[in-house]
C-alpha cells in the first residue's frame, strides 16, 4: 500500500509544484519578482531605522540600519523590540516584557526556553497590535524565511500610527492614509487574536499527531502551509485501505477543484464589483493588492482554504476567503461604507485624499498592467484547472485499473481455492494409492514365495538334469571301459614359423573328424575323412589337450593302469605334446608335466583317507635297447622287461624315483631330456631317436580298510616314423631310423592283431611292444594321440598315420580292472607262495634222494624236472611272451624243442603260446 500511496502523493504533489513552478517562472519572466524585492526592501529599511530610531540597542544587540530578510527577522524573533517600540507607541500595551540574555548571540536559537519566552513577547505584541486594530502577522513569520513582508507591514503600520500620534491625533487614524480610530473597534471583521496566534502557533509547530485524517481538505490547507504536502498525502493514505485510496485522492482532488472553481468564481465577483470602485479601492490598499497578488500567486497552497495561515491576506481580501471565511465583498463594502461613514476627516487628510486620488490617476497605466496580470493568473487558473481534470482522467484511470487488479485478485483467489481443492483430491488420491501400493507388496510378497519355491523345485529339477547328464556321460565311459576301447585323439600340428602356409593337408576338422586333402588324387580319392573321440585343431593349447586327458589321468589314482603314447610321423608333434617345446614355460608344459602336477594335487586332497606313494621311472628304446633316462652315473645299462611282476614293475632295473612335488618332476625330466638320444635330421632338428617312456606308479592305501591300490601309467613318446630317402639319414641315423620303423612296424602289427581279434598278439616282436604289452592287451585305460602335419608333402604319411589310428579305435581290449589287493586276496597269495617254496623244497629233496638211490630215475627224474619245469615253463612260457627271454630260452630249449617255434612261426604252435598269453593275462589279472 506505501508504494502506491507514495506514487499517488508524488504525483499529485508533483503536479501542484508544476503549475507553481510556472507561475513562478512566469512572474519572474516580467520582471515582478525583482520589482517587489526592491520595494520590499526599502519598506524593510524604513521599518528598520525606524525601529532603531524609537528603541535604540535593545538586548545587546543593535538592529542593522538596513537589514537583510534574514537580519530583519532574527533581530526581532525575540519579541523585545516589538513589544518595546509598541511600549513607547501606546505605553502599557505590552505589560510585561521578557527580557532575554543580554547577549543574544550567548543563548542558543533553539534554546527551548528562551524561544517560549520570545513567543510570549510576540505573542503579548501581535495581541496588543491586533486591539490596536493595526495589522499583525504571525510569530512563525519570525521563524521563517521569506515571511519578513508582513511584519515590515505591521512594524510600518505601528510607524504610521505612531507618526500619526505624534501628529497629535488628532482626527481618525486611517492606514495608509485613511484615518482609522484606533478607538473605534474593529475595522475588519476577524477572528479573534487569540485564535489568530494559535493557528499561527500551531502550524509553526505542527506534528503528524495533530494532523487531522477526517478531513483531506483540511490536511490538505495545513500540509501546504508546512511545505510537506507529499508527507501529508503520505500521512493521509497510510491508514487507509487499499481500495479506499484511490476514492480518498479523488476526494482530494475534487475539493481541490471545487475550491478553484469556488475561488474562481469570487474572484471574478470581487472583480467585477471592484471595477467600479478600483481607482479607490486598489489605490487606496496596496498592501491589499500585495496581498491579492501573492495569494493568486499561490493557488493552490495557500488559497483560500488555507487562509488561517494568511492573517494579513484574510485581513485584506475578503474575495480569497470565499469558503472559510465570512468575509465577502458585501462585508468589504459594509466596511468601506463604515469607514466612509467615520469621523469628518481632516483638511489635511482630505488633501492626503487628493493626493491619494492623483496617485490613482498616474498609476492607473500601472493598474492597467495589474489587470493584464490578473487575466494571465486567471488564464493560468485554467490551465490549472485542466491539468486538475487531466489528473482526475488518470486517477479514474487508476481506479479502473484497481478494479481490474481486485477483478484478478479475485480470479486468482478461485484459481488459488481450486487450487486447494485439487491438492486435496490429489492427497486423497495418494492415500490411495499407497494403500492400493501396500497390497500390491503383500501380494507381491506372496508371489515372490511362491516364484521362489518354484523356483527352487526347477533348481532341484536342473540339478537332476546335470545329475542325469553325469549319469548318461558315465555310463557312457562305462560302455567304453567295458568295450575297453583305446581312444584316440588328433592333433594337427599349426604350420612351423618360415614353412610355407599356403596349401593346407587338412581340409576340414571339426571336433571329432578331420578330412585330409590329396591334390594329386582325384574324385573320392582326393579326400579321406577320419572320425576319431577328439581331434584338436593346431590353434588347441596345451591345456585344452590336457582337459581331454585329465580323467584318464586321474583313473591311475583309483587303481587303473594307464597307457597314453604319442604316434605320429617324425616332426609331427610328439614330443611338444608329451613334455612341450624346448623352452618349458607354464602355458607350454605338456602332458607329462601336468598329468603328474594333477596327480599330486588329487593325492593331497584324498591324504585324509587314502595315502599315495607316487615314483617315476623314465626309459628309452633305443635300437631295441631298453635304457634308463634317470641314471646319474653316467653309465647307460641294457635293462631287460619283465611283465610278470608281481608289483606290476615291468623294468625293475630301471631307477625308482618317489616324486611329490612339481619341481622334483620338473628337475627329472630335465635329467631324462638330457640322457635321451636327439638328433637333427631333415625332417627334424631335434628328432627323437628313441621311444621314451615316463612310468608312473603309485601305490594308495586307504586308511580305513587297509585296501591297496596300485596303479601304472606310461606316457610314450614314441619315436617318428621316416621314410629314410625323406630324413636323409646315414650311418648312426639310418640304423637308427630302422629300427624305429621296424619297432613301430611290430606295434603296427600287434594293433592290427588286436583289432582282429587274433589269437595270437605278437608283443615280443619288438621292446616296444612287449613294454605296452598291459596297456595294448590288458585290462588298462588306452589313449593314443595321433600326430599329424599340416604339409601337403606329407599327405600320404598323413593318410597312413589317420589309418593306423583308425585300426587303433576299434581295438576292444575289455573292461578296465582295478589292481585292488584286499587283506585277504594278499592273505592268498602268501599262503600260495609259501606252498609253492615249500612244494620246491620238498621236490629238491625228493630229486635229491632218488638220485642218490637209482642212476636211471636221473632220466624220470629230468622228465619230472621238465614237468615241473613244464610247470614253471608255464610261467616261463608266460615270459617267453613277456620279458624273460634269457631265463626261458634255457629250459625252453631244453625241455620244449617246440619252444622255438613258438616264437611266432607256426600258427599251431603260436595258439597255445597265445592262450597262454591270454591265461597268463588272465593269471595276471587274477595275481593282481
Ligand atoms: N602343437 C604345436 N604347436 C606349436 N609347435 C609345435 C606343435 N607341435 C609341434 N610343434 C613344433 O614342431 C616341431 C617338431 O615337433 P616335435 O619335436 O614335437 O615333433 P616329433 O613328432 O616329436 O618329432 P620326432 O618324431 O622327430 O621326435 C618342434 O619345433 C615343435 O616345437
Amino acid at each position: 500500500m506505501g508504494t502506491e500511496q507514495e506514487v499517488s502523493a508524488l504525483s499529485l504533489e508533483s503536479v501542484v509544484e508544476d503549475v507553481l513552478h510556472q507561475q513562478e517562472i512566469r512572474l519572474s519572466d516580467r520582471g515582478l519578482a525583482s520589482r517587489k524585492a526592491e520595494e520590499a526592501s526599502s519598506r524593510r529599511y524604513e521599518a528598520a531605522r525606524w525601529l532603531r530610531k524609537t528603541v535604540g540597542v535593545v538586548g545587546g544587540k543593535d538592529l542593522p540600519a538596513e537589514p537583510s530578510e534574514e537580519e530583519f527577522r532574527l533581530g526581532l524573533r525575540s519579541g523585545i523590540i516589538l513589544c518595546n517600540v509598541l511600549n513607547r507607541v501606546q505605553p502599557g500595551a505590552v505589560p510585561k516584557v521578557v527580557e532575554g540574555p543580554s547577549d543574544s548571540a550567548a543563548v542558543p536559537d533553539g534554546a527551548a526556553l528562551s524561544v517560549f519566552q520570545y513567543f510570549e513577547n510576540v505573542r503579548n505584541f501581535l495581541v496588543a497590535v491586533e486591539e490596536m486594530g493595526l495589522p499583525t502577522f504571525e510569530a512563525s513569520d519570525l521563524e521563517m524565511g521569506g515571511k519578513s513582508a508582513r511584519i515590515v507591514n505591521s512594524v510600518l503600520a505601528l510607524k504610521a500610527y505612531s507618526d500619526w500620534k505624534d501628529g497629535g491625533g488628532s482626527g481618525s487614524w486611517k492606514l495608509g492614509g485613511n484615518s482609522k480610530p484606533v478607538t473605534s473597534g474593529k475595522h475588519f471583521v476577524r477572528r479573534s487574536s487569540e485564535q489568530l496566534f494559535m493557528n499561527s502557533y500551531s502550524r509553526a509547530t505542527s506534528t503528524s499527531e495533530q494532523t487531522s485524517h477526517e478531513d483531506p481538505s483540511h490536511d490538505l490547507s495545513q500540509a501546504a502551509a508546512s511545505g510537506s504536502f507529499h508527507m501529508l498525502i503520505r500521512q493521509i493514505l497510510s491508514e487507509k485501505k487499499q481500495e479506499d485510496i484511490p476514492i480518498i485522492l479523488e476526494s482530494i482532488i475534487s475539493k481541490a477543484m471545487e475550491e478553484f472553481e469556488c475561488r474562481f468564481a469570487s474572484q471574478n465577483v470581487s472583480r467585477m464589483k471592484a471595477e467600479p470602485e478600483d481607482s479607490t479601492l486598489c489605490s487606496s490598499k496596496p498592501l491589499l493588492e500585495d496581498s491579492t497578488l501573492w495569494c493568486s500567486s499561490k493557488p493552490l497552497l495557500e488559497d483560500s482554504t488555507l487562509c488561517s495561515s494568511k492573517p494579513l491576506l484574510e485581513d485584506s481580501t475578503c474575495s480569497s476567503k470565499p469558503l472559510l471565511e465570512t468575509s465577502s465583498y458585501e462585508d468589504f463594502k459594509k466596511e468601506e461604507e463604515t469607514e466612509e461613514i467615520a469621523p469628518e476627516s481632516s483638511l489635511e487628510e482630505l488633501k492626503s485624499e487628493e493626493e491619494m486620488e492623483d496617485k490613482a490617476a498616474t498609476s492607473s497605466s500601472e493598474d492597467l498592467k495589474e489587470e493584464e496580470e490578473k487575466k494571465e493568473k486567471e488564464e493560468n487558473f485554467l490551465k490549472i484547472m485542466a491539468t486538475a481534470k487531466i489528473l482526475n482522467k488518470d486517477l479514474e484511470e487508476k481506479v479502473a485499473q484497481n478494479k481490474k487488479l481486485t477483478g484478478q485478485i479475485l480470479k486468482h483467489e478461485s484459481f488459488v481455492k481450486r487450487q486447494e481443492k485439487d491438492i486435496q483430491e490429489l492427497k486423497q488420491t495418494l492415500s490411495t494409492t499407497k494403500e492400493q501400493m501396500l497390497l500390491l507388496q503383500v501380494k507381491y510378497r506372496e508371489d515372490f514365495g511362491t516364484i521362489g519355491k518354484q523356483m527352487y523345485g526347477l533348481a532341484h529339477a536342473a540339478s537332476g538334469y546335470q545329475k542325469v547328464l553325469e549319469e548318461n556321460r558315465k555310463l557312457y565311459n562305462q560302455v567304453q571301459d567295458l568295450k575297453g576301447n583305446i581312444r584316440v585323439y588328433c592333433r594337427v600340428r599349426p604350420f612351423l614359423p618360415g614353412q610355407p602356409n599356403s596349401v593346407n593337408s587338412v581340409g576340414h576338422l571339426d571336433d571329432g573328424s578331420i578330412t585330409i586333402l590329396t591334390p594329386s588324387k582325384n574324385g573320392k580319392d582326393a579326400k579321406k575323412s577320419f572320425t576319431f573321440n577328439r581331434v584338436f585343431s593346431p590353434s588347441a593349447t596345451q591345456a585344452e589337450v590336457f582337459s581331454d586327458t585329465q580323467p584318464l589321468v586321474r583313473s591311475v589314482l583309483d587303481g587303473y593302469n594307464v597307457c597314453i603314447f604319442a604316434y605320429g610321423q617324425t616332426g609331427s608333434g610328439k614330443t611338444h605334446t608329451m613334455s612341450g617345446p624346448k623352452e618349458i614355460t607354464e602355458e607350454g608344459m605338456g602332458v607329462n608335466y601336468r598329468a603328474l602336477n594333477d596327480l599330486f594335487s588329487i593325492s593331497k586332497q584324498r591324504k585324509d583317507s587314502i595315502s599315495y606313494d607316487i615314483r617315476v621311472q623314465m626309459i628309452e628304446i633305443y635300437n631295441e635297447q631298453v635304457r634308463d633316462l634317470l641314471s646319474t652315473d653316467g653309465s647307460i645299462k641294457k635293462l631287460e622287461i619283465r611283465n610278470n611282476s608281481s608289483n606290476g614293475i615291468n623294468v625293475p632295473e630301471a631307477n625308482l624315483v618317489p616324486v611329490s612335488t612339481t619341481s622334483d618332476v620338473i628337475h627329472l625330466m630335465n635329467l631324462g631330456q638330457r640322457n635321451r638320444a636327439v638328433s637333427a635330421t631333415a625332417m627334424n632338428d631335434r628328432s627323437s631317436r628313441s621311444h621314451s617312456c615316463l612310468t608312473v606308479h603309485i601305490q594308495g592305501k586307504d586308511l580305513t580298510s587297509g585296501t591297496v591300490l596300485r596303479g601304472c601309467m606310461h606316457l610314450v613318446d614314441l619315436a617318428g616314423s621316416e621314410r629314410v630317402d625323406k630324413s636323409e639319414v646315414v650311418g648312426d641315423r639310418l640304423k637308427e631310423a630302422v629300427h624305429i620303423n621296424k619297432s613301430l612296424s611290430a606295434l603296427g602289427d600287434v594293433i592290427s592283431s588286436l583289432a582282429q581279434k587274433s589269437q595270437h598278439v605278437p608283443y615280443r616282436n619288438s621292446k616296444l611292444t612287449q613294454l605296452l604289452q598291459d596297456s595294448l592287451g590288458g585290462q588298462a585305460k588306452t589313449l593314443m594321440f595321433v600326430h599329424i602335419s599340416p604339409e601337403p608333402h606329407a599327405t600320404v604319411e598323413t593318410i597312413s598315420t589317420l589309418k593306423f589310428a583308425e585300426r587303433v579305435s576299434s581295438i576292444e581290449l575289455g573292461a578296465a580292472k582295478v589292481n585292488k589287493d584286499t587283506s585277504e586276496v594278499k592273505e592268498l597269495k602268501e599262503q600260495i607262495a609259501s606252498l609253492k617254496e615249500a612244494l620246491a623244497r620238498k621236490d629238491a629233496e625228493e630229486d635229491i634222494h632218488s638220485q642218490s638211490s637209482s642212476p636211471d630215475r636221473s632220466g624220470l627224474k629230468s622228465g619230472g624236472s621238465s614237468c615241473s619245469n613244464l610247470s614253471w615253463q608255464g610261467t616261463a612260457d608266460e615270459d617267453v611272451e613277456g620279458i624273460h627271454t634269457p631265463q626261458r630260452s634255457t629250459p625252453t630249449a631244453a625241455t620244449n624243442p617246440s619252444k622255438k617255434a613258438s616264437n611266432g612261426v607256426s600258427p599251431m604252435t603260436n595258439r597255445p603260446r597265445s592262450t597262454g598269453s591270454q591265461d597268463g593275462r588272465r593269471r595276471n589279472v587274477g595275481g593282481k
